[in-house]
């Protein structure tokens, strides 16, 4: 019995070495490859298995912010694998040249099982399979019929949102004058909501009644919608967000962790049965306005939704010739679909609280917005057109200079497959790069007073940003050919939304005195803004 203890010790003591020795090797090879690498950089010191995750975990933002000054204009970061980090425009200027296709990332296997690897454009890293999705993004959102219905429709659904906003604002009011309410509400849900519901009427041309189901879930009345399409368009929406959600942990965990890990496992069952239930209704979609095109008659004209678009483009009923292009596979119309929905509604629902907190920060800033609006929107002030949105100008420098002091996405990614000069040294195929975006827009080299919110750096016209020397010095869109096809659709809506709200309501910020709530993953989100909503005399 001795005996076998002391065996049973020497085994544990063999086994603790051999872990021991695991370890120390590990780490020796860890520092070694570190210590050799090519082109080293300065950055923080990587720590073994976890990298600089620690650096980066509790506030990315200001360590992106930050980098600059602590390491330069180009060091490193060491996540899952090492990043180049540059905060420097011009550094910017080959992965940005429009000649060139570059990927973001390397195969993903976790984006497969997913569903998103491969298809649409955004998670698209095979180039003959990204282009006709890419050219078809963009030949969309420059037709200006699409432009027209986008503004129509935002116009409508505002007018939806401010019944609500009036609706609920004078059932919390007890006094007599019913023109005098104020609802205290939390915006970034409304404009969750909104950008949902009006993605959803650009691109498939169905609602999905977020609005709806968000004020039925605040009022004592409801909306005029059976109850049964806003819950079912409200599940659609969550299933969106629960996607995105599901994105996130399957491109960071490996397939071991997802199928053995107890809580993780769980979670992945969870996303997947998700996926289907979205893949069902967005092919359900796609199957019955194919329907319903096959049973138009030709005196019809067709609907200009990008879904519309989609099943049409490069067949007998558009206009196109090209023999060469073959219409869209089901399967990439959903991708683009989807691509739509994921970096077209939670971008602008951020920005657009971004700016209305900066805007309640600032009354100069908005008392002068409030003049030019108020010079625009003279005849119908529930009414915005295409025509007045080119002329807010000063509107759109609060946009420019909101995004330049948080911008929603805050590097971009890129990963080279050939060698490449860049930032002044040879990098080799397989380096991964890191565009600091939020570090480039608060150089100090670049931006006098970085840290000041001052819009006029981009309305007076000898300080235009198209002068600043270098135009990758803001970058709100990303660049080069992965630049990002919305980015026309997403200004329309902005710039309509501050019109048409700034126009009717005063909106305060609840507590002037608290910062932005924020978190920074992949995009900086904003967590609550808490407003007061009253109309504007
Ligand atoms: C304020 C709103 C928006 C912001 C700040 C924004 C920003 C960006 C940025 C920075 C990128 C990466 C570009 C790069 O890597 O160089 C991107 C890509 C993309 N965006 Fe947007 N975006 C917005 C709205 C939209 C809208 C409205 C749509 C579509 C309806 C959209 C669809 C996409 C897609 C599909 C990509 C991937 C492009 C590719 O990989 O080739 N975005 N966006």
């Amino acid at each position: 019995m001795a005996i076998q203890n002391i065996i049973n010790l020497i085994y544990t003591v063999d086994y603790y070495l051999l872990f021991i020795a695991f370890i120390t090797i590990y780490i020796f090879n860890f520092y070694y490859k570190y210590l050799n690498r090519p082109n080293p950089l300065p950055g923080p010191i990587p720590l073994p298995f976890i990298g600089n995750f620690h650096n980066l975990l509790y506030d990315p933002k200001k360590f992106y912010e930050q980098s600059q000054s602590k390491y330069g204009d180009i060091s490193e970061v060491n996540l899952d694998r090492r990043f180049v980090l540059l905060t420097r425009p011009e550094y910017f200027e080959k992965l940005f040249d429009r000649k060139l296709f570059f990927m973001r990332q390397s195969y993903n296997q976790g984006l497969e099982e997913i569903g998103m690897f491969g298809h649409g454009i955004a998670f698209n890293e095979n180039y003959e399979n990204w282009k006709p999705n890419n050219k078809f993004f963009m030949d969309t959102f420059v037709a200006q019929k699409f432009m027209d219905n986008a503004v129509n429709s935002t116009n409508n659904l505002y007018k939806e949102l401010s019944d609500y906003w009036q609706s609920l604002g004078k059932q919390n009011t007890s006094n007599n004058n019913n023109d005098n309410w104020t609802l205290e509400t939390d915006f970034t849900k409304w404009l969750h909501g909104f950008t949902n519901d009006i993605v959803s009427i650009i691109i498939t041309g169905e609602r999905t009644y977020s609005i709806a189901a968000y004020y039925n879930s605040l009022s004592l009345k409801k909306s005029e919608y059976p109850d049964a399409i806003v819950e079912d368009g409200d599940r659609f929406v969550k299933s969106i967000v629960k996607y995105i959600q599901g994105l996130m942990l399957f491109s960071s965990t490996g397939s071991f962790v997802r199928q053995y890990i107890p809580i993780i496992k769980n979670k992945s069952v969870d996303y997947i049965k998700n996926r289907d239930y979205l893949f069902e209704k967005l092919d359900k979609i796609i199957k019955k306005r194919k329907e319903d095109i096959k049973k138009m008659t030709i005196d019809k004209e067709m609907r200009t939704d990008m879904l519309t678009s989609l099943i049409t483009a490069n067949t007998n009923l558009n206009d196109s010739n090209d023999e060469e292009l073959k219409p869209i596979a089901d399967i990439e119309i959903r991708g683009n679909i989807l691509d739509a929905f994921l970096g077209g509604t939670d971008t602008t629902t951020n920005l657009f609280c971004f700016i209305t907190y900066f805007i309640c920060k600032n009354p100069h800033v908005k008392q002068k917005m409030l003049s030019e609006i108020d010079c625009i929107l003279t005849s119908d002030k529930s009414y915005v057109s295409y025509n007045d949105l080119q002329k807010l100008r000063y509107c759109e420098a609060i946009i420019k200079e909101t995004s330049r002091l948080v911008p929603v996405i805050p590097v971009g990614h890129r990963l080279i497959t050939e060698e490449y000069e860049i930032a002044g040294y040879k990098w080799p195929p397989g380096t991964h790069f890191m565009l600091n975006f939020s570090g480039v827009h608060t150089h100090p080299k670049i931006w006098p007073d970085p840290e000041v919110f001052n819009p006029d750096r981009f309305y007076n016209d000898d300080l235009d940003d198209k002068k600043l020397g270098d135009k990758s010095a803001l970058v709100i869109f990303g660049g080069g050919r992965r630049i990002c096809p919305g980015r026309r659709l997403a200004m329309l809506e902005l710039l309509s939304l501050m019109a048409l709200v700034f126009k009717n309501y005063n909106v305060e910020l609840v507590n002037k005195n608290e910062p932005l709530k924020l978190i920074t993953l992949m995009t900086t989100t904003c967590q609550e803004l808490k407003v007061r909503i009253s109309p504007r005399p």
